[in-house]
């Protein structure tokens, strides 16, 4: 998708105001010199006559060039704005498997630098539409004032423009190296922070991730930018000398090969000076304009889907009475290292009734996570079927299928907000109810229909999960190692009251779980071993 595209688009009128705001400014801009040229060097007028009328062009162009700057200012930040939402909800939209091959730093890179670009590029735009047009009124009233001099000047801006051009690619190239390495930098930040713990630990570790990983990509980043912008800078300057350049040619033509009079030479010196302002703004904002584009071929290189407005799951959705879920030789496999095959699960077979609590034990890496991926429908099997009553879940009812499931993962992250089902704030009296239950009423307060604090140990904030998850009241409940960080006491109340209650009240659990002495509340235990899934006597 064309970001650039989408934003003319979506705000073409108000690209249109700029436009036509541009043009009437340069319009009053070419009248101010033609009035200068004509009524007061060619022709002059008696200076009573002249002074208001130069002061009423002169006023009126200072409002339409501040109108014009006011529409131009409030339109760009508009556009990082809707960059902003776009960009987030196409990550919220994003597969878990497309996010997970990616990583967080490239994801984070991209939110951070590359909105931060392309904001440049958005503030830059309009500015650089009313350059452009400043400078075809500017150039159409040169053509008209002299077509040899136009003429002499349209052959020396096009090898101005030449070499220009050549000197852009080369700073496109550089952005384009810099922007690279930003994604490393991003890996490092990252590193600092979630690993603040270690590298507090180890000095020598901390000194080799700042010395060896982050001073190697701050310098690729120094270098590769110090290049993009002194090659920026070198573009400066030759069009700025190249339009003294043109001012003197202009000179020279009139004065010492007659092409001209010293009247409309002035005149066409004075107004090349004043587009020499507005040109240098455009070629000022042509390296945000280049970061721009930069940012954007990376933000379509990482493949987020188009930009959707809705959060609603359409179409299929479970029956409220589903009685069975089955997955049918389910296989999955992860891409490995440079074209070879990464950890892959299945055939897996499962027939999950409704209501049931089912236990699955395995040894580490035996691939349960993986596992309770696919059954929630966050991966899409590679072979094999899932089938809710019989009906298959394929593409067009995943969304819908995800609808049964709210789960603690392994990793998983504590969101402040408490909700109900179907995404409406959570019912006060019940969330209290499950503080009390999870032991949590005196550390925790609700606020708003917020956690107020989610500051809390490892086990309690595993506690907190499991409550938001209790509170989406979706049918089935997934727990991958939930009581591992649980003391025994409470370990002891989860297996022996809580989840005998949440059977009770019909919900369906799948539980990842190490605590065989607990086995016994399962109605059945489920071993993952070597790929396929085995039912185990409970003893
Ligand atoms: N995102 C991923 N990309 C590639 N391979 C992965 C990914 N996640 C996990 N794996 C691989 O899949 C295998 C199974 O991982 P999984 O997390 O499912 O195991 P597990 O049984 O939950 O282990 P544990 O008991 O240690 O939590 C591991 O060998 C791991 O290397």
């Amino acid at each position: 998708m064309n970001l650039i595209g989408l934003m003319f688009r979506r705000f073409r009128l108000g690209l249109l105001g700029v436009l036509l705001l541009s043009v009437a400014s340069a319009g009053l801009t070419v009248q101010v010199m033609a009035f200068v040229n004509e009524r007061l060097i060619q022709d002059p007028m008696d200076l009573e006559t002249a002074l208001p009328y130069f002061a009423g062009l002169l006023a009126a162009q200072f409002l339409v060039a501040t109108l014009a700057q006011i529409w131009m200012t409030t339109l760009g930040h508009r556009l990082v704005y809707e960059l902003r939402r776009t960009l987030v909800k196409r990550v919220l939209d994003t597969d878990l498997e497309h996010l997970e091959t990616l990583g967080p730093a490239r994801i984070l890179a991209s939110l951070g630098s590359d909105t931060g670009h392309l904001t440049s590029a958005f503030i830059g735009l309009p500015t650089a539409l009313y350059g452009v047009v400043l400078n075809l009124g500017g150039f159409a009233y040169l053509a008209w004032l002299s077509p040899p001099l136009f003429q002499a000047t349209l052959a020396w801006m096009a090898l101005t423009v030449a070499v220009a051009w050549m000197l852009l690619r080369r700073t496109h190239a550089r952005v384009e190296r810099a922007r690279e390495v930003e994604d490393r930098l991003y890996a490092d930040y990252q590193a600092v922070i979630e690993g603040r713990k270690e590298l507090a630990l180890n000095r020598e570790r901390a000194r080799r991730l700042y010395e060896e990983d982050f001073e190697r990509d701050a310098i690729a980043g120094r270098n590769e930018e110090t290049r993009a912008d002194l090659y920026n800078g070198l573009n400066e300057n030759w069009a700025n000398t190249m339009i003294l350049g043109v001012i003197g040619l202009c000179f020279f033509l009139a004065q010492g090969a007659g092409w001209a009079d010293t009247g409309v030479a002035t005149t066409y010196a004075l107004t090349l000076l004043f587009l020499r302002t507005p040109l240098a703004g455009l070629v000022t904002a042509v390296p945000g304009l280049i970061g721009g584009s930069v940012a954007l071929a990376k933000l379509k290189s990482l493949e987020f889907p188009e930009y959707s407005p809705t959060f609603k799951v359409r179409g299929w959705q479970p029956p409220a009475t589903w009685t069975r879920l089955e997955l049918d030789s389910v296989t999955y496999r992860y891409p490995g290292n440079e074209g070879e095959d990464g950890f892959g699960v299945g055939p897996l077979h499962l027939d999950l009734r409704r209501g049931e609590t089912v236990f699955l034990i395995g040894g580490n890496g035996s691939g349960k996570s993986t596992f309770a991926r696919l059954l929630t429908g966050l991966y899409r099997p590679h072979g094999g079927e899932i089938r809710l009553d019989g009906v298959p879940i394929g593409e067009t009812r995943r969304a819908g299928f995800r609808r049964l499931f709210a789960a603690v993962f392994a990793d998983f992250h504590l969101f402040q907000r408490l909700l109900g089902p179907d995404g409406f704030e959570a019912d006060a009296a019940d969330a209290r109810s499950w503080l009390e239950t999870l032991a949590l009423a005196d550390k925790v307060a609700i606020d708003g229909g917020r956690l107020d604090d989610t500051r809390l140990s490892q086990g309690q904030r595993k506690r907190l999960a499991l409550l938001l998850a209790l509170l989406e009241e979706r049918p089935i409940l997934v727990l991958d190692e939930w009581a591992a960080d649980q003391d025994p006491g409470f370990r002891r109340f989860f297996y022996t009251e809580l989840l005998p209650r949440l059977k009770a009240a019909g919900k369906t659990v799948v539980a990842i779980t190490h605590d065989e002495h607990y086995f016994h509340v399962a109605d059945r235990v489920l071993k993952l071993d070597l790929g396929e899934i085995r039912e185990t006597t409970i003893e």
